[in-house]
C-alpha cells in the first residue's frame, strides 16, 4: 500500500478491511455452533467469536502499524491460542484510501494514535439470536479525541445482492461518512436504548424524554446506526455499562456526520490510553445538536448527579 497516503487514512482503510474479515469470523463461529460462552461478570458475556475476532483485528493492525496503541475489550485473547494465518488481513479498502486527509491530521505519527476495538458489540444479542444488532467496532483516537471509526455489521442484508452479507460504515472527521445512506431523523421523537442492561435509573431517563416510541435493541454500534439512518432520534443510556471501546468508533462516525455523542451530563469522553475503561456517566447521542440538546435538557439534575456520584 503506497505510504504516500497519510497514516490516518491508511489506518482507516486497513480498519475497514479487517473489520470485514472479523465479521466473517463472527458469522463462521455462529454457523459452526460452538459459541464457547464465558460469563466474565454478571450480564457480561464473551464468546469464541469475541475472542477470535479480536485476535484477528489486533494481529492484523499491529503487524502493519506496530507503534499504535491498540486496546481491545477482551483481555489478552492473544495469550489464548494463535492467530490463523488466513485471519491476517493486510489489505486496505480502496475507496477509503482515496479520501482526503483532514488538515490537522496530516502529520500524525503512530505514537499519537490509540485504537479502541470492540470485536463484537452486542454479545448478549449474538447469543440470543438478535444477529442484526451485532457490530464490530474499531475506533481511532488522536490526542484523546475520536477522529475516525468503523462500524461493521456482519449480518446486514444487502438488498439486491443476496449473497453479499454484511456492510461496513466508516467516518472521518471533517471528511464525512460512507458505507450507508444517511437519512434525516424521524418526525416524532423516537428513543433507542438498551434491551439487555436496563435498571431503574436507565428507565427514569427514558420516561422524562416524552418520546412517541422507545426502541430496545442491543449494541452501542447498532444504536448509532439507527440514528444515522433516521430510525431513531436520540440514544439514551443512563448507565455506566458502556466502555471506551463501545463508543469511540460510534462517536467518531456520528461526529463526522454532524451528530453528537456525550455522557448524560453533556460532557465529552476522552479516549487516551490511560482513561478509565467504563463510561461512568452513560451515553447520550443524536444525529444533530438540536436533538442532543433537547434530550440533555430533559434529564433532571438529580439523575445526572446520581450517575456522576456513583
Ligand atoms: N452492564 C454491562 N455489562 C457489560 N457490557 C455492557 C453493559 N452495559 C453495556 N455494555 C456494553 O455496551 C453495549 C451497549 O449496551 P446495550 O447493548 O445494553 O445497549 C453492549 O452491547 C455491551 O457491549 P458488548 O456486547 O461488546 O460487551
Ligand atoms: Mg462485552
Ligand atoms: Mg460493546
Ligand atoms: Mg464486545
Amino acid at each position: 500500500m503506497s505510504t504516500s497516503v497519510p497514516l490516518i487514512v491508511r489506518l482507516l482503510a486497513s480498519s475497514v478491511s479487517v473489520a470485514g474479515r472479523a465479521g466473517k469470523i463472527v458469522r463462521d463461529v455462529m454457523s459452526k455452533g460452538e459459541l464457547g460462552i464465558v460469563e466474565k461478570a454478571k450480564d457480561d458475556y464473551q464468546t469464541e467469536a469475541d475472542r477470535s475476532a479480536q485476535r484477528c483485528i489486533i494481529a492484523s493492525l499491529s503487524s502493519q502499524y506496530p507503534k499504535i496503541n491498540i486496546i481491545g475489550e477482551e483481555d489478552n485473547p492473544d495469550n489464548e491460542g494463535d492467530v490463523c494465518s488466513d485471519w491476517l488481513t493486510i489489505d486496505a479498502d480502496k475507496e477509503v484510501l482515496c479520501l482526503e486527509c483532514p488538515s490537522e491530521l496530516q502529520g500524525i505519527k503512530e505514537e499519537d494514535i490509540v485504537v479502541w476495538v470492540d470485536p463484537l458489540d452486542g454479545t448478549s444479542e449474538y447469543t440470543q439470536g438478535f444477529l442484526e444488532h451485532v457490530t464490530v467496532l474499531i475506533g481511532i483516537s488522536v490526542n484523546e479525541k475520536p477522529v475516525a471509526g468503523v462500524i461493521h455489521q456482519p449480518y446486514y442484508k444487502n438488498v439486491g445482492s443476496e449473497n453479499k452479507t454484511g456492510r461496513t460504515i466508516w467516518g472521518l472527521q471533517e471528511i464525512g461518512v460512507g458505507g450507508f445512506t444517511p437519512a434525516p431523523p424521524p418526525n416524532s421523537l423516537i428513543i433507542t436504548t438498551t434491551r439487555s442492561h436496563s435498571n431503574p435509573v436507565v428507565e427514569k431517563a427514558l420516561q422524562v424524554m416524552n418520546a412517541s416510541q422507545i426502541l430496545r435493541v442491543g449494541g452501542a454500534g447498532f444504536k448509532v446506526l439507527q440514528l444515522l439512518e433516521g430510525k431513531a432520534s436520540v440514544y439514551v443510556f443512563a448507565s455506566p455499562g458502556c466502555k471506551k471501546w463501545d463508543t469511540c468508533a460510534p462517536e467518531a462516525i456520528l461526529s463526522a456526520a454532524g451528530g453528537k455523542l456525550t455522557d448524560i451530563l453533556g460532557h465529552n469522553y476522552k479516549y487516551g490510553a490511560s482513561e478509565p475503561r467504563p463510561n461512568k456517566t452513560g451515553v447520550l447521542a443524536a444525529v444533530n445538536a438540536d436533538l442532543h440538546n433537547y434530550a440533555l435538557n430533559r434529564i433532571p439534575q438529580e439523575l445526572k448527579e446520581k450517575l456522576a456520584n456513583k
